[in-house]
């Protein structure tokens, strides 16, 4: 059966990504959707995109009635974690309620569906973990991730979830940075940078992010997968690897932790996962941190 594939969330990150991924999979047709109007537009003229704004139930509902894919990837979240913390009822209703419209219209249609989710579902006291660590928010955007993965396991449909953790790209015409190249243009600039280095992460490149959650809907996989890299670094040991690449100045690199650096919303300290599980049933091999920081730099030398 030919796979029909619609992407939420087109316009970010790892939606332009799977747009990218997905559109040269012979055999499979591709519906790109996001709430605003189509980043991609020029870049692919011939890309099947469609308006969606996943809050609202009665465009979930006709769009998917009108699209009959066979499969959804679910990208479209509210992500400033601090924002989630200060506006909490926007985030309930982009993370939690928006899902809920999903899963009825998959239950109903029979769709397979690919919920993105995160390791800010975990306490943060031990990493990296496994599929089967128990979850434990510390913050709002964590709480609400959580609830979605609720919703989506008590689904009567074909579900999966796909967890991961600090990615980094280049996206088109995004307005939000990323380790990589904030660290980058911070140290161009000549700017000191206050970084944790009580905080672990295995971060990962938004391509094999995209890698990622297509093996999982082209294997029509079910249950739950940890996607990222399997280097547990800290943000400071990201940092100086990012110095290192570029050739810039260490010293303006200035090593914090919870003490010397907070940020609204309280971040999980050890996280991080476990990959082998994505690894041997799916095939899934991401880059190093080094192999990505390279590929951002081959991207941006280019845009
Ligand atoms: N980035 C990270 O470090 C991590 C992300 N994740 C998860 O991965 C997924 C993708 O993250 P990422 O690509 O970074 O996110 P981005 O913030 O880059 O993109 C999210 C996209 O979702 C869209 N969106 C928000 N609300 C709606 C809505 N109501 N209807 C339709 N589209 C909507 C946004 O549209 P608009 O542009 O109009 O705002 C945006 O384009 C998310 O589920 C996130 O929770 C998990 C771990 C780490
Ligand atoms: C801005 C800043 C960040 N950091 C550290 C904190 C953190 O570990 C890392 C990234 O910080 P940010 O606040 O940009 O990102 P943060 O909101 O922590 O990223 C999270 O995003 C959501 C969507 C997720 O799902 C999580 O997996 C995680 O990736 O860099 C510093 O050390 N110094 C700084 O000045």
């Amino acid at each position: 059966m030919t796979k029909r594939i619609l992407i939420t969330g087109s316009n970010g990150l790892l939606g332009q990504k799977l747009v990218e991924l997905i559109r040269q999979q012979p055999g499979v047709e591709l519906i790109a959707s996001s709430r605003g109007t189509n980043k991609l537009a020029a870049l692919y003229p011939d890309l099947h995109f469609v308006p969606l704004d996943v809050t609202d139930r009665a465009q979930v509902q006709s769009v998917l009635a009108a699209e009959r894919p066979t499969h959804i990837v679910h990208t479209a979240a509210m992500t400033n974690v601090d924002e989630c913390e200060l506006n909490q009822e926007p985030c309930w209703l982009q993370n939690v309620t928006a899902v809920e419209h999903l899963v009825e219209a998959c239950e109903q249609l029979s769709i397979h569906l690919t919920h993105v989710s995160t390791d800010f579902i975990f306490s943060g006291e031990q990493g990296p973990l496994s599929e089967e660590a128990v979850p434990g928010p510390v913050n709002f955007y964590g709480e609400s991730k959580l609830a979605a993965e609720r919703a989506v396991q008590a689904s009567t449909a074909q579900w999966a979830i796909v967890r991961t953790v600090l990615v980094y790209g280049i996206a088109h015409d995004y307005g939000r940075t990323n380790i990589v190249l904030w660290v980058r243009d911070s140290l161009r600039a000549g700017k000191q940078i206050n970084v944790v280095d009580d905080q672990f992460r295995t971060p990962t490149l938004a391509e094999d992010l995209a890698q990622g959650c297509w093996l999982v809907a082209k294997n029509d996989a079910a249950g739950i997968y940890n996607i990222s890299s399997s280097e547990l670094l800290t943000p400071y040991q990201m940092a100086l690897q990012v110095a290192e690449y570029f050739e810039l100045d260490k010293d303006l690199i200035v090593k914090a932790d919870g003490s010397t650096f907070s940020q609204p919303a309280k971040r999980p300290l050890r996280t991080g996962f476990i990959i082998t599980k994505a690894q041997q049933h799916l095939g899934y091999h991401p880059h190093t941190f080094e192999q990505g920081i390279a590929l951002l730099a081959q991207q941006t030398d280019v845009s």
